[in-house]
């Protein structure tokens, strides 16, 4: 099952540097830990915004809630899953409807 994903994060400003590199980069590992996995399979910077367009290919809403909620940015992100279905039009797949 495909997800198109929408992150924003908002970090507090007064979160110390250290801190905020520490779960930086963790989140860094978990996402690149992921798309080795096969489940985060797109992940793109919106132009200008501390945001990303992801796409995630898991097996199920609870799969992709419990990667969500483990995220170490997670407390500090809004998301905005959207379930994607397969285009009749897309010539790169054969969905029916
Ligand atoms: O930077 C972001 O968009 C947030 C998050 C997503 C992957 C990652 O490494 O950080």
């Amino acid at each position: 099952m495909l997800y198109h994903v929408r992150m924003d994060v908002h970090l507090p400003h007064d979160l110390p540097g250290d801190t905020r590199d520490q779960i930086v980069r963790q989140e860094r590992d978990y996402a690149q830990q992921l798309q080795r996995e096969g489940k985060w399979i797109h992940l793109w910077r919106i132009v200008g915004e501390y945001s990303n367009y992801s796409v995630f290919d898991v097996d199920s809403n609870d799969e992709l809630h419990a990667i969500l909620s483990n995220l170490p940015l997670f407390t500090y992100m809004e998301t905005h899953v959207t379930p994607l279905a397969g285009h009749p039009s897309d010539i790169h797949q054969s969905a029916s409807t």
